[in-house]
């Protein structure tokens, strides 16, 4: 699918992991190819920098993927935002989850062989893509963990082969909202694309706007269209920013 654009100023919003990027076995082990940096870049500049990325991954990892790209950036599910690349990231996430927690996670881990522990401070996951067997008896645990601990009021993220533990005050589509009333995205039609069940507040977020959310990888009734694979989206941005480069 190739989406047409509205006419008008738009935004843009990119998820990164299984929308920008390939899904790859374990999260430092992902590809960002030097044309997609440079497809962002163009685009952010055409659009007046009213692009974000939005993503589960903390800004520093974002940042490192896409160096020496630095854009505008929503992290871990909406706890971290930079309203703007030059600024520092902010938290909007309150405390972050406890140590106790991410010990009380990294000994679950420890009984599952294959998964691992990614520590976001403001969400902690557990990755089991090497040890698919072991989800529901994670799910179990991680249930058990949440309702020992009800006082720090967490809730579990389900994500593509993770469970991740973060409170519900933040989420994708908190974070897109604080996006669209500022500069420059107040007054653009905001675009999401994202695919995975951690994207959900985002598309409610833009169509709620009035603008477009679209999936990869799967379509679902009431978004705007979908695309079948990153390969698809990479291929769509890159036409847009094509047809910059040629003034089209
Ligand atoms: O919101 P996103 O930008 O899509 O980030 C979601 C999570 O992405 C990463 O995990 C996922 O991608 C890994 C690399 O492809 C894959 O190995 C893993 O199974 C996926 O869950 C990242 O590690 C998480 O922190 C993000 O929340």
């Amino acid at each position: 699918m190739t989406p047409e654009l509205p006419n008008g100023p738009i935004s843009l919003f990119l998820d990164v992991d299984g929308t920008l990027i390939d899904i790859a076995p374990r999260p430092d082990a992902v590809v960002v190819a030097p044309h997609l940096i440079e497809t962002l870049n163009i685009l952010d500049r055409r659009l007046d920098g009213a692009l974000a990325l939005v993503s589960g991954r903390t800004i520093a990892d974002l940042d490192h993927l896409f160096h020496p790209l630095r854009l505008r950036a929503s992290g871990v599910h909406g706890a971290e935002m930079r309203f703007d690349a030059n600024h520092e990231t902010e938290s909007v996430a309150g405390d972050a989850v406890s140590e106790d927690i991410v010990a009380r996670l990294r000994d679950i881990a420890g009984s599952h062989v294959g998964t691992l522990v990614e520590n976001k401070r403001y969400s902690v996951a557990i990755h089991y893509r090497a040890a698919p067997a072991a989800r529901e008896e994670l799910a179990r645990e991680l249930q058990l963990l949440i309702q020992s601990e009800a006082g720090q009021d967490l809730r579990i993220l389900p994500g593509h082969m993770v469970f991740e533990l973060k409170r519900a005050t933040f989420d994708k589509g908190v974070a897109i909202g604080n996006f669209l009333t500022r500069a420059p995205f107040q007054g653009r039609r905001p675009i999401f694309c994202g695919d995975d069940v951690t994207d959900t507040p985002g598309f409610d977020a833009v169509l709620a706007a009035g603008g477009l959310a679209f999936s990869v990888g799967f379509s679902r009734p009431g978004l705007s269209g979908s695309f079948a694979d990153p390969a698809a989206v990479r291929d769509w941005l890159a036409h847009m920013a094509q047809m910059e480069a040629s003034g089209g």
